[in-house]
């Protein structure tokens, strides 16, 4: 395959593959083209949990739990496409997110006349290390989904590896039914083409707490089967250990339910199963902190390819951050997340996967999930309903007014530099 890339770009990007090769896998000091950089803030990528709302609320409706189980895996497997190339379908490679600064917010919701309103909160909770939380829900039909996701990075041999931190937890009001899920790691493919893709590996887990499991296998190019963005999905019963059903086939296209031989359906979520826009109100009407109103001076230099604009309004922020982050120490203060909480465990959780345990050890030979680092996510994050009613009531006006002031005047106080921009961030 020949370089997607001419002229400076070519070059360009030749030295920064240098520079990721000698760096030793230490990504923290890395800076990336700009070419390569995308308007859109990491804290935005909550959305693609829900961009089909209606296989998000399908398990609610469903009365036999065996078929729930299936339902919850098949909307999973319905994430992957949206959460992991839509960028390169779109954009025509994988780009660089902004990284979120702490406090940042995405915030929307999908509106769809059977299903109803779906909402999304998205939080940058903490930014050493970066970590996102978000809670999705439709009231409607009681489906919640809430969780908080962070990146280890890793580059060996012209690949960047990335193992996700944090955990997903789906909840089903009507069945009081729970259902914890894991994160791929995943790795980026065609850095030597200057065409960065994704390809997810390893494997996921999602445990319910009625006795359903599945267990994720994925796949790319030049493994067993040899097609890219392969993936297998076996459900499992917890009591039984009996495989119920298998869901097989490339999770940008299609994929094939089974339950023993017999073929059931087959589905996909192109052309056939478009998503459904996230509504988001007009940048004048954000709070400061959200992510498309902070941002909006980068992204207008990204769209006009103005990298030197781009450095300059990007460092203001970052500088601003790192101001208001200095203040805090020296007051012995502590920025106050507006939706989310840190907790040292979950006791649902904890007992989850307790009982699931047994069965996946004997039968799998695989530890259940747990969340087992909280230091990696400075915290398990929890979406926090005290804080969210005094958001919506308004009983927090005042303070969520002096957070938007803070951060808009740190940010127009701040100067930037046109400097390259860090892969990730250095501190
Ligand atoms: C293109 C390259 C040179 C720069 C590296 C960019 C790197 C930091 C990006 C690329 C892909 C990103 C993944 C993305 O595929 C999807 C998700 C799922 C979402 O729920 C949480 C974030 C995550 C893991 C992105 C993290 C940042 C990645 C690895």
């Amino acid at each position: 395959m020949a370089s997607a890339l001419t002229g400076t770009a070519k070059s360009t990007w030749a030295s920064f593959l240098k520079s990721i090769a000698s760096f030793n896998g230490d990504l923290a000091s890395m800076t990336a083209p700009p070419f390569i950089l995308s308007k859109t803030s990491l804290v935005e990528y909550s959305a693609y949990w829900t961009e089909h709302p209606k296989l998000f609320v399908a398990p609610a409706k469903e009365a036999d739990p065996e078929k729930r189980a299936l339902l919850v895996l098949k909307w999973f497997l319905s994430t992957l496409k949206q959460q992991y190339s839509s960028r390169s379908e779109k954009l025509g490679s994988e780009k660089k997110p902004l990284n979120p600064f702490l406090g940042e917010l995405f915030l929307g919701h999908w509106e769809d006349e059977e299903v109803g309103k779906t909402v999304l909160i998205s939080e940058q909770v903490s930014h050493h290390p970066p970590v996102t939380a978000y809670s999705i829900f439709n009231e409607k039909h009681g489906v919640k989904l809430q969780g908080y996701n962070g990146q280890k990075a890793g580059f060996a041999s012209m690949t960047i590896n990335v193992k996700q931190v944090g955990i997903a937890r789906l909840r089903l009001e009507k069945w009081d039914e729970e259902y914890l899920i894991t994160l791929p790691a995943l790795h980026i493919e065609g850095l030597v083409y200057g065409s960065p893709f994704v390809e997810l590996e390893k494997s996921t887990i999602i445990q319910s707490s009625t006795g359903f499991f599945a267990k994720i296998d994925y796949a790319g190019k030049g493994w067993v089967g040899g097609k890219s963005n392969s993936v297998t999905a076996e459900l499992y019963d917890n009591k039984t250990g009996k495989l119920l059903y298998t869901i097989s086939g490339q999770w940008t296209k299609e994929l094939v339910v089974k339950k023993a031989k017999t073929e059931l359906e087959r589905f996909e979520h192109g052309e056939k199963n478009p998503t459904t826009a996230l509504t988001i109100k007009p940048i004048e009407e954000q709070d400061p902190l959200e992510s498309r109103r902070a941002w909006a001076k980068v992204g207008a230099a990204i769209d006009k390819g103005d990298y030197d604009e781009t450095g300059i309004e990007k460092s203001k922020i970052e500088n601003a951050q790192r101001e208001l982050r200095k203040k805090e120490k020296e007051e012995g203060t502590a920025w106050e997340r507006r939706y989310f909480t840190a907790v040292d465990k979950v006791d649902e959780v904890d007992a989850l996967v307790e009982r699931a345990g047994k069965f996946m050890k004997g039968v799998l030979g695989i530890t259940p999930v747990c969340m087992d680092e909280p230091a990696k996510t400075n915290g398990v994050w929890v979406f926090d309903t005290k804080k969210y009613d005094d958001v919506v009531s308004g009983r927090k006006a005042e303070e969520v007014r002096r957070a938007g002031e803070t951060v808009l005047e740190a940010t127009e106080h701040a100067t930037g530099t046109a400097e390259a921009q860090p892969l990730v961030d250095r501190e």
